[in-house]
Parts: C-alpha cells; sequence; structure tokens
C-alpha cells in the first residue's frame, strides 16, 4: 500500500486537497516483488505551462536528465498506445528503454506511460504524472506535479534501493522539469 506520509514538498494541507488526484490516478495495485513510491514537486509557473512539457510523449529530453536521444516509433501522433525508443546517456546501468504512452488526457492533465523493453534494470516500470494547480497563496502562481510509479525489484536488488534508484531519478527530472516551465512562464507574458 501507499505509504501516507505526504511526500516531501507539500504541505499537509496542499496532500488533502490533492487526495482525490492521488486516489484517482497514482493507486496501483503493487505485487509482491514490486516497489511503488509518489514524488511531488512544486513549480512557480501555470498548471498549464508545466502541462504543455509534460505531454510532449515525443520530447522527454526537454525535461528529463540521462536522454541521448528519443525517437516515436511510426513517426504517427501522439496518442495512446504508441511506443518510443529512448537512448540514454552512458555511465547509467542501462543504454536503452522502450517505452509506451499509456494515457494522455488533457482535460485531466495526467499522462502516464509504460516501459516495455530495452536494455536497463526496471522491469514492468510504469508511471502516472498529474499536474495541478495549487490554491493561490497569496497572488503567486504555483502548480504541483505528482509523479508515481511502481516497478519490479530486480534479483538481487533490495526494494529499499530499487526505490531509492527510482526515486532519484524521477526526483532530478522533475527538478528540471521545475526550472524548464519556471523559465517558460517567466519569458511569458504576464
Ligand atoms: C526511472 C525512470 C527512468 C529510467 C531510465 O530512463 C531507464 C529506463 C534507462 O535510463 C534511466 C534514466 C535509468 C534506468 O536505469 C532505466 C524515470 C522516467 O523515465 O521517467
Amino acid at each position: 500500500e501507499m505509504e501516507e506520509e505526504v511526500p516531501a514538498g507539500l504541505t499537509a494541507e496542499e496532500y488533502e486537497d490533492l487526495r482525490p488526484r492521488i486516489e484517482s490516478h497514482h493507486r496501483y495495485g503493487v505485487g509482491p516483488g514490486q516497489c511503488s513510491s509518489l514524488l511531488a514537486q512544486r513549480v512557480r509557473a501555470p498548471a498549464a505551462t508545466v502541462w504543455s512539457v509534460i505531454r510532449r510523449f515525443d520530447r522527454p529530453q526537454v525535461y528529463k536528465h540521462f536522454i541521448r536521444s528519443c525517437v516515436v516509433k511510426g513517426g504517427g501522433e501522439i496518442r495512446p498506445g504508441c511506443l518510443r525508443d529512448v537512448c540514454v546517456v552512458s555511465g547509467l546501468p542501462a543504454s536503452t528503454s522502450t517505452e509506451r504512452l499509456d494515457l494522455l488526457d488533457e482535460d485531466l492533465r495526467v499522462t502516464g506511460f509504460s516501459i516495455v523493453g530495452g536494455e536497463h534494470r526496471l522491469r514492468n516500470y510504469r508511471s502516472v504524472t498529474t499536474v495541478d494547480d495549487l490554491r493561490g497563496c497569496g497572488e503567486e502562481i504555483w502548480a504541483v506535479v505528482l509523479e508515481s510509479y511502481v516497478v519490479d525489484v530486480p534479483e538481487g536488488n533490495t526494494e529499499d534501493d530499487t526505490r531509492f534508484f527510482a526515486d532519484t531519478v524521477v526526483r532530478l527530472n522533475l527538478q528540471k522539469l521545475a526550472t524548464v516551465a519556471e523559465a517558460m512562464a517567466a519569458a511569458e507574458p504576464s
């Protein structure tokens, strides 16, 4: 079961506000030999700006680290079921990943993908990302990104080690996303 502690970066009140979203989109049936996690990232930008970045299944390198290239197969439009081939930078315990877009809901601002192949150790990795506007604390505009995943614990690894590794990558990606979206918001005519 997902730990009930408040993810870092959220106040208990914000977490309560987001509970319906978490119940709807960030709950997994975590099987034996799997681990799951939920991370939150505050962004000083409107949710629409953050979403405009995350929705680009074809361009994860815009807001993720470690990606050398990404090609969407079939060159078709971005819709659930389409696949991307990702090549990552050297130095990681991985080289390639094939990923399927599971959902992309423009109205609810929910997207998710599954890793379906590649040379790496994160078997059956599946993640969901949602973007919400935070209740205005003053006149400041904030968004919050929630990203959760479930993944198999590789043979010979502990659940904690697996979660630590995936959390570290996801947290770095969320930080880059925040930087990119905040720069866009700063450049947008107010
Ligand atoms: C944890 C996940 C990414 C993982 C990887 O993309 C990979 C599939 C190949 O390189 C990695 C950067 C690390 C790895 O070992 C497995 C986060 C995300 O893509 O949103």
